[in-house]
């Protein structure tokens, strides 16, 4: 069907040469997909397309010519899939990769299988020796445009995702408009073609694949349609001269649109990846709270502030109480447990303005900023009573913890020396029995 497409609407009287050869691309796919299985079906669908053009236009022998060119067409598809499993076993997933693929994919089969066919038109007398080169030249950039549009597209429609089915409106509205500046440039203003460059390129930066793949499948059709009816910018005095502008000028489109966007998405790739190792850079693997490095971080900007601004801050550590007991009895999976549950619980009944962290195996450590050391005393209080009430449970099963907290209200004392004088706040309270909460003010 794409050949008869190609044969009928895209192609240009009176030589009848196809402006786009989508078959290209698909007997690509199929062989991709298939492996040697695609071989009838590729061949008979090109016998089914050459066959009447050829039986119609050749001098003599025209099925044996149509013969040798669906042959020729599905030798150059398992060239061409077996170039690009070769040299692109990963698809299209960086932009050096649209080099590897146009030289793979396009100029290397491409480029033999349009000698080929050209050997196959001049012995059957269909095109004398000095038409070579233009015949050369438009089935090449016909077949390569096959290949550029059809490959990048079945690639996107593999990984469609929800994101590519919502179509944002800008991503639509700038569709349409690709669209209509291909009409307004061939039927009235010829320059309006350039626009079709920004468009594409900010489908390619903001949208999917599969939104560009579109885009450009409807803007290249639309545009050698109309050049196939002798109109639009293209429509030069040396009508070979012109099918060759505008193949290359819509073969540059599709390449550099799709350049664009696959770099767009390494950058958005190398962008989520930095974010991913920011955080977990700054996370305690086991609990998902904040670990020492962050909580020292800001510590210390609290305390900045504090010199600032005078507003003051609390500082808690906190020690779980004869954990070891929890390991020695029911492992080290369910000691995990256990600390990622109390983890939960104490982030549960603390202001989003607090900082928890993770900063030892059974320790935490607790920022309250802006807050008097007999506030903290009551949430304090309330963390450790809660735990001591709920326990954590694991599988099913309430592990019975308690917590011991040492505690003092901050002013601008270097982090270290006011870590040590909480730390031993956190001493006595073990001391004291445990579970229980220590505290003094600042400066005592
Ligand atoms: N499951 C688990 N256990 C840990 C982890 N980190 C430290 N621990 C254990 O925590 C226990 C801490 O034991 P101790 O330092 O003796 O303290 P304790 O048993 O809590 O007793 P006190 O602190 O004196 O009340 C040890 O058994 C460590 O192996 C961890 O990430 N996972």
């Amino acid at each position: 069907m794409t050949a008869l497409l190609g044969m009928t609407i895209l192609s240009l009287p009176p030589g009848n040469i196809s402006l786009l050869w989508l078959p290209s691309g698909i007997g690509l796919i199929m062989f991709m997909r298939t492996g040697l299985l695609a071989i009838p079906f590729v061949f008979i669908a090109s016998l089914a397309a050459n066959l009447p053009q050829m039986d119609a236009a050749m001098l003599n022998h025209g099925a044996y010519h149509a013969v040798v060119a669906a042959f020729i067409d599905t030798l150059s598809s398992a060239f061409t899939a077996f170039l690009v499993q070769r040299f692109l076993p990963q698809g299209l997933r960086k932009s050096w990769d649209v080099a590897v693929f146009v030289l793979f994919a396009c100029i290397v089969p491409m480029g033999m299988t349009s000698l080929l066919l050209c050997v196959n038109l001049w012995w059957g007398g269909y095109i004398g020796l000095e038409q070579g080169m233009d015949y050369f030249q438009a089935l090449f950039l016909a077949d390569s445009l096959g290949v550029l549009l059809v490959y990048p597209l079945y690639l996107s429609l593999q990984n469609l995702s929800w994101k590519a089915l919502s179509w944002p409106k800008s991503i639509l509205l700038v569709q349409l408009c690709a669209l209509l500046a291909v009409v307004v440039a061939f039927l009235w203003l010829p320059g309006v073609i350039y626009l079709i460059f920004p468009l594409l390129t900010f489908i390619a930066l903001r949208g999917c694949p599969y939104h560009l793949g579109i885009a450009l499948m409807l803007s290249v059709i639309t545009s050698l349609m109309m050049a196939s009816m002798g109109l639009g910018p293209f429509a030069l005095a040396e009508q070979n001269a012109g099918i060759v502008l505008l193949m290359s000028f819509v073969f540059c489109i599709a390449l550099v649109s799709l350049a664009v966007m696959l770099h767009q998405q390494e950058l958005n790739d190398a962008n989520r990846i930095q974010a991913f190792w920011r955080e977990k850079a700054i996370h305690d693997d086991l609990t998902g709270l904040y670990n020492r490095v962050h909580f020292m971080r800001r510590l210390e900007e609290e305390r900045q502030r504090c010199e600032r601004t005078g507003i003051q801050y609390v500082v808690a550590l906190m020690d779980l109480d004869w954990f070891k007991k929890i390991n020695d009895q029911h492992g080290h999976i369910v000691g995990d447990r256990v600390l990622a549950g109390v983890a939960a619980l104490l982030q549960k009944q603390l202001r989003q303005i607090d900082v928890l962290a993770r900063i030892g195996g059974e320790e935490f450590a607790l920022l309250m900023p802006g807050i008097s050391i007999e506030q903290a005393g009551q949430a304090l209080e309330r963390l450790r009573s809660t735990l001591e009430l709920q326990g954590i449970s694991v599988n099913g099963t309430t592990h019975n913890i308690t917590v011991s907290i040492g505690a003092m209200q901050a002013d601008g004392t270097p982090v270290e020396i006011l870590l040590q004088k909480v730390d031993r706040l956190l001493y006595h309270a073990k001391h004291q029995g445990r579970n229980r909460v220590e505290m003094y003010l600042a400066g005592q």
